[in-house]
Order: structure tokens, then sequence, then C-alpha cells
């Protein structure tokens, strides 16, 4: 007989692993979620940035006060922070449970560009005692080739772990070329649904779809934390003091004129002594417009640089006469440039 004995609060937990390529638009996707009305109060979401300062973060909580989030950054969540995902979890479960709220509609984890949702998966039979659902969703950038970024390997297995797939960026592509990508995804994921929809708001059934397909969490097994994975990525944080944002912007068009492809993404949170901080971002060598967020930080303006095949030297010795401070994943200090 099936015995509630098993039953947690969390078992109607949807935990939904989101998963996409560098640049592809999983925070935007999550913001248009989290800013659907009524989500806040049941939806919690966990971060995951490749590089120590936590950009994503920042745009959420700019524009989803309120929000329950955590953050896990430096690091891959797949590769080196398997733990800290269990851990932040458990945390969070406590914290609700200490303030006598009920257990979540929905979890988040956004994960880096460069995760592969395997591991993460396998981090989470931490969790099986919970029974929350647990499901993938990767989204895909119809505006460039299906694995034509750095990290291929990472976005084929996002694809193929998906049970749904949001395209994202058909903003830029006719219905026809669309129609097509929505085929080639068919053809390498038959078993997943793929959400085709210029509608933002259609686009927020991404959450819903993986309800026919959830995958159970596997039984409790080790947990063992695994080296990071991308020999040919690095990624870099610069720190810079009190520049002006424009002039972060025309360096960071520097930066991306010299490593061409190499350059995978960029992200910029520049602090503006006038009026909260910029927002600067590329995906690739393609910067979108400048966007300024309102929340007001102490933190030093911080760039983040997800690169292919190319040692810090390479960026450092790009000329500027701002001030710039180097560190790696890592944060071993990589002394300062000028
Ligand atoms: N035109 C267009 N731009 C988009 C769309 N979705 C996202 N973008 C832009 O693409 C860039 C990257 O979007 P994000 O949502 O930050 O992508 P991400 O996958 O969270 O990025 P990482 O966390 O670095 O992997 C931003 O400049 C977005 O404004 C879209 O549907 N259409």
């Amino acid at each position: 007989m099936a015995s509630n004995d098993h039953r947690t609060p969390w078992d109607q937990t949807h935990f939904i692993i989101l998963a996409g390529a560098l640049g592809s638009g999983k925070t935007t996707l999550l913001e248009a979620f989290i800013n659907a009305p009524g989500m806040r109060a049941t939806t919690a979401v966990i971060i995951n940035e490749a590089g120590a300062i936590n950009i994503d973060g920042a745009i959420l909580s700019d524009s989803a006060k309120g929000l329950a989030m955590a953050t896990l950054s430096n690091g891959c969540v797949c590769c080196s922070l398997t733990n800290d995902l269990v851990f932040t979890v458990e945390e969070l479960i406590a914290s609700r449970a200490n303030a006598d709220l009920p257990a979540l509609t929905t979890l988040v984890l956004e994960c880096s560009g460069l995760s592969k949702p395997g591991p993460i998966i396998r981090s989470l039979t931490g969790l099986a005692e919970l029974r929350m659902r647990v499901s993938v969703v990767s989204t895909l950038d119809c505006s460039r080739e299906v694995g034509a970024g750095g990290d291929a390997e990472a976005e084929l297995a996002q694809l193929a772990a998906a049970q749904t797939i949001v395209l994202t960026k058909v903003d830029g592509v006719s219905d026809d070329a669309r129609e097509q990508y929505a085929d080639s995804i068919r053809y390498f994921n038959p078993f997943a649904t793929v959400i085709n929809e210029t509608e933002p708001a259609c686009r927020l059934a991404w959450t819903r779809f993986n309800e026919r397909n959830e995958r159970p969490l596997p039984p409790i097994s080790r947990i063992t934390s695994q080296a990071v994975q991308h020999p040919r990525i690095n990624v870099f944080h610069a720190r810079l003091a009190n520049p002006e944002w424009e002039d972060v912007q025309d360096w960071l068009e520097n930066v991306a004129g010299v490593l061409g492809e190499r350059l995978l993404r960029i992200k910029a949170l520049v602090n503006d002594p006038h009026d909260g901080c910029v927002l600067l971002q590329s995906v690739g060598s393609t910067f979108s417009a400048a966007r300024r967020l309102q929340q007001t930080s102490t933190q030093a303006t911080s760039v983040v640089f997800i690169v292919r095949d190319s040692d810090v030297s390479v960026l450092a010795n790009i000329e500027t006469l701002m001030t710039v401070s180097w560190g790696s994943l890592d944060e071993r200090s990589l002394g300062d440039c000028q």
C-alpha cells in the first residue's frame, strides 16, 4: 500500500534546473517568470555564476524585490559547487521553516552557461528525501547556430538533458527560420517539448510543461565533488576603481575587438556614483544596450569575462587608462595592470 509516511511538505515543489548556453536568455526568461502575478511569494531562485560576481542576482533582485534568492558564485554548479547546492537548498528549507512559511511551489536553479545538467541531477541525490519533482529546462538562442559557441559540449549536453527547450531571441529571425530551428531541435532531442513563442507571456509556460515528464530524483548515493571540467575556458574577473561607465564600455569594445571569437561573454556591473549602477554585457562580441539598475551598490565596479583559449595576459595587455586589477576564477591575484 502506498504510504503517506514518505510525504514531505516539499513533495509538491517543482525543482527546475534552468540551463542554456552562455547568454542564451536564462536570466531574461526567469525575470519574466518571477514578475508574473503571484509568483514571487511561492518561488525561490538559486543563481549560479561562473564568475565571482553575481551579476544575474543583481539583475533579478533589482527587478523582483522580496524574492527569495540564494547565490552560488565563482564556480560551476556542475563541477566545483555540487555540495554547495545541497547545502544551499537545505538552508532555504530551514529558513522557511523558521519563518513558519509553507514549502515553495517552484525552486529554480539558474545554472551558469557552462554547466552540464547530468552532474547537477546527480548532486541532488542528497535531497532525495524531500521528494521534489526535478526537471531540466534549457534555453536555446535562435539567432545563432546550435553549438557555435565556445563550449559546444556543454550546450549539447544541456539540450539533450532538457524536458523543455525554450526558443529565445526569436524576435531576430523569420517565422520560417524559427520553425526550421524548432524542427532541427526535435531531431536531436525528440523527447523535449519545444516552446516556440514570440509572445513573452506565452513563454511562461516553460515551468508547466514538465509535469508529465518529471524526472524522479535518483536514490541517495555518495556525493563527490569534481574538478572543473572546462580546460579551454577561463573566467576572469576585473575590478576597477570608480570609472565612468562610458569609459568601461569603450574598453570592453576594445577587448571584444582583440579577442574576436575567443570572447564568449562579458558581464559588467559599473558603479555609478550618481545613480545606482549600470549593467553592460555582451554575448560573444555583440553588446546589448547599457541598462541602469536602481539598486545602490557599495561594491567596486566588477567585470566578468568568459573566454576561450586565452589567458589573462591577453586581456591585461589591452590598453586602457583605467586601473584594472585582475583575478581568475579561483581569485588568485594576478596583479594590477594599467
Ligand atoms: N533580442 C533579444 N534579446 C534577448 C532575448 N533574451 C535575452 N536577450 C538578451 O541577450 C543577452 C543575454 O541575456 P541573459 O538573459 O542575460 O542570458 P543568460 O543566459 O542569463 O546569460 P548567462 O547567465 O551569462 O549565461 C541580454 O542582453 C538580453 O537582453 C530575446 O528574446 N530577444
